[in-house]
């Protein structure tokens, strides 16, 4: 199918986009960014399906993870080493200790757009209440709380293209250049906070695969993959204007796809099955991914799968469910019963973060780190009980010490937050919140084996 146009898309009031001062000044950065190289290639996204697909059936299971947004002052070379260094590690664990080999997928190289409950933010100053527009990412406005920052500037859109560029030109050099090197399993743990019990419980396992790798390099085996991994880009696909201007016509196919990053997604906000965003993504041929919420029905999940993949292809769609530990156990099954019994092929990932936050008595927004795990539990659960394929989690994650999300190992409490917050929307697992999780998961995924 063709790309319906931008001003197509734009009829249909795409929700959660900004409201430029310049028109002119947008059509002009969009212009820009339609010259511009692609990020990703048209056949790495094909990989990906490929593998969502074995996901589906179980026979893979994807970790998605990043930040919540991604900041144009974060893209330095610790930054992203240190959150690829955190997926790898997960990675590593989920591989080990559940055998199950790991699709990795970060939220990552274009995570700059967030979509806001409400269009302003108030906040009280000596003068008294201020109301401003809501930051909605860097590729909209800036964080700081002044009028001037908060005006939606299109040049962001161009700087979110070379940041992109940047992050995932240090991803790629990371993932093949030796540093994601099985043998580099003990190196990635350097630095740990030591006397947490899953650093050296990683440590342990480190300490087994170096041995088995010993091992099979003795006996004449040392295959690749040993030596580098697969890894892919992923953003929620907000600004119409700036998916729209990376979306290319592929010269092998003569499909289209979004060349700005491997797999996209729709957000919980943008997911309406007449509206704008799911017009654009039946267009394009990549990977993608939809959020469903505790609002969706079994019948929406069937509509949006009709018109998103309508020629039921395995790999194409992936269902990312939002449910809150509160709400998983009772809102998902029928969902999944339903999709299921039609034979619609998707494949099922656990986003545990997003139907969990809440503001702490401190003031922060925060999540429990409980109520991550309980939900992950429960669309185990959940699948477990209906007998199909729990396939994946994606979570907000950072590869520092933050302090944003409380409970965990650390047992950080409310008031503990404030000594490291700093996510710019939504709070994030640090790298030992992230490593637990993973052992935890790992567990799961042994007494629940997707295949
Ligand atoms: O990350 C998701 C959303 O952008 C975020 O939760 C919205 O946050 P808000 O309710 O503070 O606008
Ligand atoms: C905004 C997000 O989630 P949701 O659309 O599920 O609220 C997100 O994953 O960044």
């Amino acid at each position: 199918m063709s790309i319906p146009s931008l001003e197509q898309l734009q009829a249909l009031h795409p929700a959660q986009q900004p409201t430029y001062p310049d028109r002119g000044a947008v059509d002009a950065a969009v212009a820009k960014l339609r010259q511009s190289p692609p990020l990703v290639f048209a056949g790495e996204c094909d990989e990906l399906k490929d593998k969502i697909a074995a996901v589906s059936r179980g026979e893979a299971f994807l970790l998605a993870g990043g930040d919540c947004a991604e900041t144009f002052a974060e893209v330095t070379a610790d930054n992203v080493r240190n959150k690829l260094r955190v997926l790898l590690q997960m990675s590593v664990v989920l591989t080990y200790a559940a055998s199950v080999p790991v699709v990795k997928l970060g939220r990552l190289a274009g995570q700059y757009a967030k979509p806001r409950s409400s269009d302003t933010e108030t906040r009280e100053t000596p003068d008294g209440p201020v109301t401003l527009p809501a930051y909605r990412g860097d590729a909209v406005n800036g964080i700081e709380f002044t009028p001037e920052s908060r005006i939606p500037d299109p040049q962001r859109l161009v700087d979110v293209y070379n940041a992109s560029a940047a992050t995932l030109n240090l991803v790629r050099a990371f993932v093949t250049g030796g540093y994601a090197d099985l043998r580099q399993v003990h190196t990635w743990n350097n630095d740990f906070v030591r006397e947490s019990p899953y650093a050296q419980r990683y440590e342990l396992m480190a300490g087994e695969i170096e041995r088995a790798l010993t091992f099979m390099k003795a006996i004449g085996a040392d295959p690749d993959e040993f030596h580098r991994v697969d890894f892919h880009s992923s953003h929620e696909a907000l600004l119409l204007d700036y998916e729209h201007a990376m979306t290319r016509i592929d010269s092998r196919t003569q499909l289209p796809y979004n060349v700005s990053a491997h797999m996209v997604w729709i957000g919980e906000r943008t997911r309406q099955l007449d509206g704008a965003h799911v017009e654009y993504f039946r267009s394009i041929r990549n990977p993608i991914g939809c959020k469903l919420g505790p609002t969706a029905t079994a019948d929406d999940a069937l509509a949006l799968a009709a018109r998103l993949n309508p020629a039921n292809e395995p790999g194409r769609l992936t269902f990312i469910t939002r449910f809150g530990a509160q709400k998983v156990r009772d809102g998902l099954p029928p969902l999944v019963e339903k999709v299921t019994a039609e034979g619609v092929q998707v494949a099922w990932v656990s986003d545990p973060m997003h139907g969990n936050t809440f503001e702490a008595s401190t003031g922060y927004k925060t999540r429990r780190f409980d109520d991550v795990l309980d939900e992950i539990q429960g669309f185990f659960d959940v699948h477990r009980a209906l007998g199909t394929v729990p396939g994946g989690m994606m979570v907000e994650m950072t590869g520092d010490d933050v302090t944003e999300i409380v409970g965990g190992g650390e047992e950080i409490d409310e008031h503990g937050l404030a000594h490291r917050y700093e996510s710019v929307v939504d709070p994030r697992l640090n790298r030992v919140q992230s490593l637990e999780l993973a052992f935890l998961v790992a567990e799961m995924l042994r007494s629940t084996p997707t295949g």
